[in-house]
């Protein structure tokens, strides 16, 4: 009889997301026995083939009355497994405990489970004989009613049969009655552990069963053992047909997890859980792994594993098939749905899944997704105290949703070491860990307000707990193939030690803490990885549940069908071994408080959230403090930039006004060199003169002006001061005598008036070029400065505004200078073309001036009043009254034509020079000389002009200068430079 030809799940994971966990947990029934279309064996009603049995004749074998229907082909049975197409979590209101017997009686579950059972039979299938319970109790021992973590809660009640009768024919799961374990002579076995149908009271409750049961009312002596599940599951027959020996030979009671074995070295064998062949998937993981995972989220350690001969359906057990989950994906189910119940914990969920070939450790998960075959870091396997022995470095990979999970698994299941073998064509050939750590954390139940879920959020102790499960490679018959050969014999040798380990199981320990057997030898933990990864299980620190699986009437050969008994034995044997040998201590862990290397994933998650909350906080703390720093500085440097723009424009106004008044300056300077100021300072002097000594020459002094005017025009002196320039402010020079008669007595002054004037004229236009570029040059400026004054916000804003505004009138009186001049200019060109007739008639003369002093009159704007008549000379001081330029100028035909025109000119210059005083812009010294009045505040300058004293001051203010500026340039209007300096003696 040949294996069939399976093949390993290829499918990739599903893409779509898993359906939704159920809420409630308390209506789906505890598996019970399912109804069978088999014949329940029953002990009045002994089968008549049952004497056919020779191993045990004395024995009453029942055999089924109705033929299990034969599995269909094996070929099909391991399809692709598709992630998505994984059992759908039981709907809200179901629970996912096993169904009750009030459940099963319902018609809707009884079709199910019979349609599940008549799918999964096939004709051909060996007929199971139920065994009864052994009359003389030799061989068949009840098993004892010792409650654990894993059936906890479970009252032995019995479970209420349909119809008053059991409805299985043996291939159910249901437990047995409470047996005592022991072994029979004949190698029967039973264990006492077992598994109890939940009774009714206990449906639809949700304790705590594990306190319940570990507390003082707690059966302490026996909890241990129960906390070791050891189950056995029959595989359906492969090709269908089968031998009527093994169908003599073994008889397989569900009910009472009973599998008898007639033949040579036969006997009972008792578990907690025996499984048929018709017993599908989530039949298996409901009574073999579901309660230890519950426990497991609760936070013990959990370990399942799958042992058996090659190709009795460990694989499939554990991952299952498409339409029918293993134990692996409905774990996996099964631990969200309980995180997803448990509001009052947090959980981190961490996998990692690891294989051991040929005695070498592999990390399934660290495999290159893009299939480089980079040599993987060697995993060793390390223990220490808390985590006991485990393998080191690991790839751990954090899970959130079930889907995820279930894709880890899967691509480590890609990973996963297969190959083809004469018993099964995938055949694994290493033994696979898969290792869930749950972490959990109490959470302190949250309110609305911001507070409760900020103390929500306090830490608490964190709990780790594992679950391991373990699809181990099945042992295996010599291979024909070298490298199978060898294969096997690593697996092979894993098994034994294992199976060694088992068998020499006991409580003791050496005076270190060491496992040590019965006769105080080491156990062989160390002989193998695998017995070494498995130490922790084995040496009671977790909940155990062992899934044993074997196939019966294998067909073949005689010698082939033997050895294949054989196998099967020992299997039984290493499953009955592990269930009274395995002692489990297993504790809930120990809730850790603290950060530290031990602390769990969680804790330090959280701590790690927690301290870069704090730095969070200080960083958004200090980065609003610089923000605020960063806007100081800006604001002090906007200031200081403000502060620098202001300081700039007023430098800026400052240096145009320097400039200015350099400009003007030198334009005095300039009209010195080229005769001009001489020229005027003459004018002056001979002003000078004219007030004192003309009056001895010419007749009384005649003054153009008021009387008041006149008697100050005669404090004047015998020498008239230069005119005040920027130069001679503070410190006026005046011109000595000696120096005005160098000047004055040049002879050819006298003699070439006409030259003097084209000079002055030339100057005056150099003067009018340099103004006009000047003026460019402030206007300039001033655009610059308007410019900048856009940017300014700043307070001293207005006091600039007020600057500028000052420079504005300054410069608009600047202007206004700059266009006298140049009317000045015209005056003097024409005056220039009338010398040059050289026949100037006083009347001429005088009408020029007179036109001169109108055009003086009308640029300054100030002189509005008429010329008044010159007073009469007699005395010097004296007012002129009733003499009019004409008739000065009439009285004086008999001289010089020009002396006279000078004359003429030397009166209207005093006559304005008077009005310059006597507005203020000038002041006569105490020796008659002329000076621009000291710098002064308006009430000083006020003052100034009415005392007209002759105090003399610093830097005459802008108006002032601008005025003086423009006396001095109306003076050179007036008088010619080339006047000469004798005549105005
Ligand atoms: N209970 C079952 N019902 C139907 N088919 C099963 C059952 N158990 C196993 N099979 C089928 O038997 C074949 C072998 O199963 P599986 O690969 O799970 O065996 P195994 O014990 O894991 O073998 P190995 O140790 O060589 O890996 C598969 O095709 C599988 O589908």
């Amino acid at each position: 009889m040949s294996l069939p030809i399976l093949s390993r799940p290829t499918a990739d994971p599903p893409t779509s997301a898993l359906p939704p966990v159920p809420q409630s947990r308390h209506t789906r029934k505890s598996p019970v026995q399912r109804p069978s279309k088999l014949k329940t064996p029953s002990r009045p009603s002994v089968s008549p083939s049952n004497q056919g049995v020779s191993s045990t004749p004395e024995l009453p074998t029942l055999k089924t009355t109705q033929n299990v229907r034969s599995l269909s082909t094996p070929q099909t049975v391991r399809k692709a497994v598709s992630i998505g197409q994984f059992p759908q979590p039981p709907p809200p209101h179901a629970i996912s405990r096993p169904p009750s017997a009030a459940s099963i009686a319902s018609p809707t579950f009884s079709r199910k489970r019979v349609s599940e059972a008549s799918r999964l039979s096939t004709p051909g299938t060996p007929k199971l004989k139920i065994s009864p319970r052994h009359s003389d109790g030799s061989n068949l021992y009840r098993m004892s009613d010792t409650p654990s973590l894993l059936n906890a809660g479970i009252s032995s009640s019995a479970v209420p049969l349909v119809d008053n009768k059991r409805a299985s024919d043996g291939l159910s799961s249901v437990p047995s009655p409470p047996q005592s374990r022991s072994s029979s002579a004949n190698g029967s076995y039973s264990t006492s552990a077992t598994t109890f149908e939940e009774g009714d009271e206990d449906r639809g409750r949700c304790k705590d069963v594990s306190e319940e049961l570990l507390g003082p009312k707690g059966v302490r002596g026996k909890e241990h053992k129960g906390n070791v599940t050891v189950s056995v599951r029959v595989r359906p027959d492969s090709n269908g047909h089968d031998s009527e020996t093994a169908e003599g030979e073994w008889m397989v009671d569900g009910r009472r997890s009973l599998i008898a074995y007639r033949g040579k070295e036969g006997g009972d064998y008792h578990y907690d859980n025996v499984f048929g062949t018709y017993d599908d998937n989530a039949k298996v993981y409901d009574s073999a792994a579901k309660r230890l995972v519950r426990r497991v989220m609760e936070g013990y350690h959990g370990t399942v594993f799958a042992y058996g001969m090659t190709g009795t359906g460990k694989t499939f057990s554990m991952q299952g098939i498409t339409s029918s989950p293993g134990v692996i994906p409905l774990a996996i189910t099964d631990i969200f749905s309980y995180i997803r119940e448990t509001a009052q914990r947090e959980f981190l969920l961490r996998v990692s899944y690891l294989e051991i070939y040929n005695e070498k450790i592999n990390d399934l998960l660290a495999t290159p997704a893009n299939g480089s075959s980079a040599p993987q870091e060697e995993i060793k396997l390390r223990e220490d105290s808390r985590r006991g022995v485990y393998a080191t470095p690991l790839k751990e990979e954090i899970v959130q949703s079930p889907t995820q999970l279930l894709r880890v698994i899967h691509r480590g299941d890609m990973a996963r070491r297969t190959g083809s073998t004469q018993w099964n064509a995938r055949s694994s050939r290493s033994h696979a860990v898969v290792q869930i750590v749950v972490e959990s954390r109490e959470r302190v139940p949250s309110g609305n307000s911001q507070e409760s879920k900020r103390v929500a959020m306090l830490p608490s102790g964190v709990r780790v707990s594992t679950l391991s499960l373990i699809d181990l490679a099945g042992s295996e018959r010599a291979a024909d193939d070298r490298e199978r050969q060898k294969e096997g014999a690593h697996i092979n040798k894993s098994l034994l030690t294992l199976g060694t380990v088992i068998s020499r199981l006991s409580a003791s320990k050496d005076k270190n803490g060491a496992p040590i057997d019965k006769d105080g030898k080491h156990l062989p933990y160390r002989d193998s990885k695998l017995t070494r990864l498995l130490q922790g299980a084995l040496s009671g620190s977790s909940l155990v549940s062992i899934l044993c699986t074997i196939q019966i009437g294998a067909s073949g050969s005689s010698t082939a069908a033997t050895t294949h008994t054989m196998e099967t034995l020992n299997t039984l044997k290493f499953a009955a071994r592990a269930k009274n040998n395995i002692v489990s201590h297993a504790k809930k862990a120990v809730e850790e408080v603290g950060s530290g290397v031990n602390a769990g994933l969680l804790e330090r998650y959280r701590s790690e959230i927690a301290n870069l909350r704090s730095q969070l906080e200080h960083q958004k703390k200090s980065a609003d403090a610089k923000e605020e720093k960063t806007e100081e500085v800006q604001m002090e440097r906007e200031a200081a930039h403000r502060h620098e723009e202001q300081m700039l424009e007023m430098q800026l106004a400052r240096t145009a006004l320097k400039e200015r008044i350099e400009h003007l300056n030198r334009l005095i300077l300039c009209s010195k060199s080229t005769g001009v100021n001489s020229g005027m300072t003459s004018a002056l002097g001979m002003h000078g003169r004219l007030s004192t000594g003309t009056v001895g020459d010419h007749g009384p002094p005649r003054s153009v002006k008021s009387p008041a005017s006149h008697s100050t025009l005669g404090t004047l002196g015998p020498t008239v001061s230069r005119h005040p320039s920027m130069a001679s402010i503070g410190a006026p020079p005046t011109f000595s005598p000696a120096a005005d008669a160098d000047e004055d007595e040049d002879p050819s002054d006298l003699g070439d008036g006409m030259a003097s004037l084209q000079a002055q004229n030339r100057a005056l236009q150099a003067d009018l070029q340099d103004k006009n570029r000047y003026i460019a040059t402030l206007e300039k400026r001033l655009l610059q400065a308007r410019r900048s004054s856009h940017s300014r916000t700043s307070l001293g804003f207005s006091r600039m505004v007020q600057e500028e505004d000052d420079v504005q009138k300054h410069l608009e009186e600047k202007d206004a200078v700059i266009a006298d001049l140049q009317k000045t200019v015209t005056v003097l060109r024409s005056a220039v073309r009338q010398r040059s007739n050289a026949d100037m008639t006083p009347e001429s003369s005088f009408s020029e001036f007179r036109s001169k002093k109108d055009i003086r009159i009308l640029l300054d704007g100030e002189a509005s009043e008429p010329v008044r008549p010159a007073s009469p000379p007699e005395s010097i001081g004296a007012p002129l009254t009733g003499a009019t330029p004409l008739s000065l100028l009439s009285a004086q035909k008999s001289g010089d034509k020009k002396r006279k025109s000078v004359d003429e000119m030397s009166k209207m210059l005093d006559e304005m020079i008077q009005d310059k005083v006597e507005s203020g812009h000038l002041v006569k010294g105490k020796s008659g000389s002329v000076r621009v009045p000291p710098r002064s505040t308006s009430t000083q300058r006020q003052h100034s002009r009415r005392a007209s004293n002759d105090h003399a001051g610093p830097m005459p203010p802008l108006n002032t200068t601008i005025s003086t500026i423009r006396e001095r340039d109306f003076v050179q209007e007036r008088v010619p430079a080339t006047l000469p300096a004798k005549s105005l003696r």
